[in-house]
């Protein structure tokens, strides 16, 4: 493959020869200032704002400027293969959408528009328990496109079988299991707007077309909606669950098992022993501890303990392809990325998704030609060098 997002084959750069501006900006940086004046501050803030003072979102920012890329020359990298296979999932790039709810909350079309926009570029769209859509809905927007399910443990066995039958059979082949979302934290952003989008009703597609969560109910969820998202709210969480419940989600389900959320290295070498596939080095993008450790300093120590045992993948802060360039060299197969394409579904839908993954693609794929580099697998810490 020759240069697959790059330079001037990129769409964007065949629009900015002809002299049309993008309908949005390709700095994945400012997309979220950009994004601002599109959207009422509640949503604007749920997706932007991060637990407490903040302190942990700017340190996954902050992180990724510690260390820097230091260039190789005269390499021969005008041809590159960005590819790369993750637990049987072939992907153009080692990048992924993150899963994210309640994306009707920045655009009516939600995450079909996603599903499409991912299909179209064939990165692998993960996509959530608390998502807008069915998830038979979004199955058939992803079309042939590759898809994960990433699930909201529900406390009742019966529901969660339920819906992992369901992802299965609708084609979602990795499951993604977050760990850290037991309960929503101190977040300042949604309490001083007094916007919670889950209490609205958003984000409860999956669970209100569910037979099993129906037939638990008095009323249908559309007689009762508010009865049903307070039931949906009280099971969705899986707040009492250990490491010994892990064998339930083998039981019932086929294929591979990730687990996202991991910060700790002893949390990574307990999922390894689990018998687990992957794992996502994650901190929510800073939505949940306040304070936390910034997820790009946790992952060099844990792709280091267990690279060798399971996937590792990452995610939390990362924005321009410098950042994903400097994952994959500290140990990640591959990265998710949060609220960048959130911000570009906010601004034309399925199109504004595919123009921020281009951009952020793109970018990737010249730093790492314009690097010296032809593949993910050629980066190792070896790229770079800490700065302080
Ligand atoms: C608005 C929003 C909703 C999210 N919803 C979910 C979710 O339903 N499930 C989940 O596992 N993670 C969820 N996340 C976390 C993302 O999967 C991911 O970990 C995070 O956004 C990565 O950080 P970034 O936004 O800095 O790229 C959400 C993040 C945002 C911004
Ligand atoms: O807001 C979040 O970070 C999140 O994970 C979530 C939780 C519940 C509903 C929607 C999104």
């Amino acid at each position: 493959m020759t240069q697959p997002f790059g330079g001037y084959q990129n769409e964007l750069y065949l629009h900015g020869l002809a002299g049309e501006r993008p309908a949005f900006t390709t700095d994945a940086t400012r997309l979220a200032e950009s994004a601002r004046e599109i959207l009422e501050p509640g949503p604007f803030w749920y997706v932007e704002g991060g637990a407490g003072s903040g302190a942990t979102m700017r340190a996954n920012r902050e992180a990724f400027d510690k260390w820097r890329i230091v260039p190789r020359m005269l390499r021969d990298a005008a041809t590159r293969d960005l590819s790369t296979t993750v637990l049987g999932t072939p992907m153009p790039a080692p990048v992924l959408l993150a899963p994210v709810g309640v994306q009707s909350i920045v655009h009516a079309d939600g995450e079909l528009a996603t599903a499409r926009a991912a299909s179209a570029l064939g990165v692998p769209m993960v996509l959530s328990t608390a998502s807008s859509n069915t998830i038979e809905d979004v199955a058939e927007a992803s079309g042939t496109g590759p898809r994960w399910f990433q699930l909201y443990w529900p406390n009742d066995p019966d529901l969660c079988v339920s819906i992992l039958n369901r992802a299965a059979k609708a084609g979602f082949s990795t499951l993604v299991v977050t760990l850290d979302t037991w309960t929503l934290a101190w977040r300042p952003n949604d309490l001083d707007h007094s916007y919670l989008p889950f209490i609205r009703g958003t984000g409860t597609a999956i669970p209100f077309s569910d037979p099993v969560f129906r037939s638990g109910l008095a009323d249908t969820p559309e007689d009762d909606t508010p009865m049903a998202v307070l039931k949906w709210i009280q099971m969705f969480t899986g707040a009492d669950r250990d490491w010994e419940a892990l064998p339930f989600l083998r039981e019932h389900w086929d294929g591979p098992i990730v687990l996202k959320g991991i910060q700790h290295v002893d949390d990574a070498r307990r999922a390894a022993d689990a018998g687990m596939d992957g794992i996502v080095v994650s901190n929510h993008g800073g939505r949940q501890v306040d304070g936390a450790i910034a997820s790009l300093d946790a992952l060099p120590p844990i792709a280091n303990a267990v690279g060798d045992r399971l996937e590792v993948l990452f995610d939390s802060g990362v924005r321009t392809g410098a950042d994903v360039f400097k994952a994959i060299a500290l140990g990640a197969k591959a990265v998710l990325i949060g609220r960048p394409f959130v911000w570009g579904l906010a601004h034309a839908g399925e199109a504004g998704v595919r123009h921020a993954l281009r951009s952020i693609l793109a970018d990737f794929d010249l730093t790492v030609g314009l690097s010296g580099y032809r593949s993910p697998a050629e980066l190792t810490p070896d790229a770079l060098t800490r700065v302080s």
